[in-house]
């Protein structure tokens, strides 16, 4: 059988020197890690295009999309996954939590305290790497 492997984007969101990190809920798979908000690129969409439409379904928000982090493959029990992470900013909107069971602003020498999902370890490595 195939294994699953699903492409996702996901938005390192900064402001003012903090970087949003958001739980999933008790419900998810991975339920209550932290990571970063994002989800599946469907057919036929650019990464920066499936960001901006998360964002807006996950937190109501509308973001700029800045330089990209390196790509993660990482093989969870169950699937397959490739995590594309930007660094963003939020041009408009306020934070509402619409599938997030809660979301916390680090500075990123903190963001470890969390317990996150096991395929964001090398983007926050990489990402706290840059101050
Ligand atoms: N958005 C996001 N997803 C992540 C991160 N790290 C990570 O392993 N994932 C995995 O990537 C997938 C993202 O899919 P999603 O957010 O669109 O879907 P979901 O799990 O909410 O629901 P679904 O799989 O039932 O459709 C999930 O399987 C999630 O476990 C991360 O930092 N951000």
């Amino acid at each position: 059988m195939v294994r699953k492997h699903v492409h996702v984007t996901c938005a390192v969101i900064e402001r003012d020197g903090l970087v949003l990190s958001a739980r999933r809920s008790a419900s998810m798979n991975l339920p209550l890690r932290w990571e970063f908000p994002g989800g599946k690129i469907e057919p036929g969409e650019g990464r920066e295009e499936c960001l901006k439409r998360e964002l807006v379904e996950e937190m109501g928000v509308e973001v700029a999309v800045g330089r990209p982090l390196t790509p993660v493959t990482h093989s969870y029990p169950a699937f397959d996954v490739t995590l594309y992470p930007y660094i963003c900013s939020i041009v408009s909107g306020e934070i509402t939590l619409h599938e997030h069971s809660a979301m916390i602003w680090l500075p990123p020498a903190r963001m470890l305290e969390l317990d996150w999902a096991d395929a964001d370890l090398p983007i926050i490595l990489e990402y706290q790497g840059l101050f």
